[in-house]
C-alpha cells in the first residue's frame, strides 16, 4: 500500500484558509466537511490533520504528523528542534510591545520591574535578557490586549498586524521585537524514503504556486523604436516575447513581471509609450 505524507494544519484561525488554499492550488483535492479532523486527499498521497496551531510543532517532532504549517512565532516560541522547509510568506505579523496610551515610554528600560502580559514568554524573555531588563510575565493565551485595562499588566507583548486591536483597546505599539510569517516545518530527517519523495513532489508544486503568485503576466503594445529600452526593464523569464503588429512600427510584447516591482515597471512602460497594457495572474510557474 502506498504511504501517505501527513500534514498538520490549523483547524480554524488565521492560518487555516491560506494553508489550505496553497495546497488546493497545487491541484490536490480534499475538504469534505470542516468537522472532519483527519482526511485523505483523493488524488495525492497526503493526509490532513486539522488541529490547534500550538500543537503542531510537537506533533511533527513526535511523528504524529510529518510536516505542518505554523507561524514562525509559534515555532520559535516552542524552541523545538525542527527544520523550516519553506517560508510560505502569508500570515505576516509582528510581535510588539505595547503600552497604555498614557504610559511614558522612552525605551525597553522603562519596562524594568513592570508586569508584561504575553502569550510568547520565551521570545520576550530572550529580548529582555539581551537588553538587561527584568520584568515579570503574566502569561495569557489570548485577548492579551485587555490585560492592562483590567489591572493585571502594565504593558503587553502580542502579535500585531493592522494595529486595530491595539488602538481599539487604548494601547500604542512602542517596540517591534520579532516579525513572522507562516512556515512549513518538518523533522530534520524524515526517516522514510517514500514519504521524502512525496514531500519532494509536494514542494515542487508549492514552489510553482508560490512563484506564480509573485509574478504577473503582462502584454502590451509598444512603438518598436523603444524595444531595446523596454527589454532592459522587463527581462521576462528568458527574454520578452515580441510579435509584430499589423500597424507599421508597432510590436506586441509579452513578459512576466514581479509583483513587487509591477507599479514601477508600469510607469516606465507608460513613459516609453506602451499602450493597451494587459495584466493577468499566473496560475503555476516553473523556473
Ligand atoms: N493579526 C494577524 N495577522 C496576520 N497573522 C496573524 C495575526 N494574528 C496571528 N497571526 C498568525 O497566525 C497564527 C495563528 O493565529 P491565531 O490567532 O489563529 O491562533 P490561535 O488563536 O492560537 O489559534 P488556535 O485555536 O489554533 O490555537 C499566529 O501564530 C501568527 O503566526
Ligand atoms: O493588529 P490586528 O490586525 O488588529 O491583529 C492583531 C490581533 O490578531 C491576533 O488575534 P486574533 O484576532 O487572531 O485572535 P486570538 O486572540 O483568538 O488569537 C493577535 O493576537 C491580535 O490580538
Ligand atoms: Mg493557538
Amino acid at each position: 500500500m502506498e504511504k501517505m505524507l501527513r500534514i498538520a494544519v490549523q483547524k480554524s484561525g488565521r492560518l487555516s484558509e491560506k494553508s489550505l488554499e496553497i495546497i488546493k492550488n497545487c491541484g490536490i483535492k480534499f475538504g469534505s466537511d470542516s468537522r472532519v479532523l483527519k482526511e485523505q486527499a483523493s488524488n495525492f498521497p497526503i493526509e490532513f490533520l486539522y488541529v490547534r496551531d500550538d500543537d503542531i510543532p510537537t506533533y511533527v517532532r513526535d511523528g504524529v504528523a510529518d510536516i505542518g504549517i505554523v507561524g514562525r512565532n509559534e515555532y520559535d516560541e516552542q524552541a523545538i528542534d525542527l527544520a523550516i522547509i519553506r517560508d510560505l510568506g502569508f500570515a505576516k505579523c509582528r510581535l510588539s510591545i505595547a503600552v497604555p496610551n498614557d504610559f511614558t515610554y522612552t525605551g525597553l528600560s522603562c519596562l524594568q520591574g513592570k508586569r508584561i502580559a504575553t502569550s510568547y514568554p520565551h521570545i520576550l524573555a530572550g529580548v529582555l535578557k539581551e537588553n538587561k531588563v527584568t520584568a515579570s510575565f503574566v502569561q495569557v493565551s489570548g485577548s492579551v490586549e485587555v490585560t492592562p485595562a483590567v489591572g493585571i499588566s502594565d504593558a503587553i507583548c502580542d502579535l500585531v498586524s493592522t494595529g486595530a486591536t491595539l488602538a481599539m483597546n487604548g494601547l500604542r505599539e512602542v517596540e517591534t521585537i520579532y516579525t513572522s510569517t507562516a512556515v512549513m516545518i518538518g523533522r530534520n530527517e524524515m526517516g522514510d524514503d517514500q514519504k521524502s519523495s512525496i514531500l519532494k513532489r509536494l514542494m515542487l508544486r508549492i514552489d510553482a504556486v508560490m512563484r506564480a503568485n509573485n509574478y504577473k503576466y503582462v502584454i502590451f503594445n509598444l512603438p518598436e523604436e523603444h524595444l531595446d529600452q523596454v527589454a532592459r526593464i522587463v527581462g521576462g523569464m528568458k527574454s520578452p516575447t515580441v510579435t509584430r503588429l499589423m500597424e507599421k512600427g508597432w510590436v506586441s510584447v509579452q513578459t512576466v513581471v514581479a509583483e513587487d516591482t509591477f507599479w514601477d515597471v508600469f510607469e516606465q512602460l507608460k513613459d516609453l509609450g506602451a499602450q493597451g497594457i494587459l495584466v493577468t495572474p499566473i496560475e503555476k510557474m516553473t523556473e
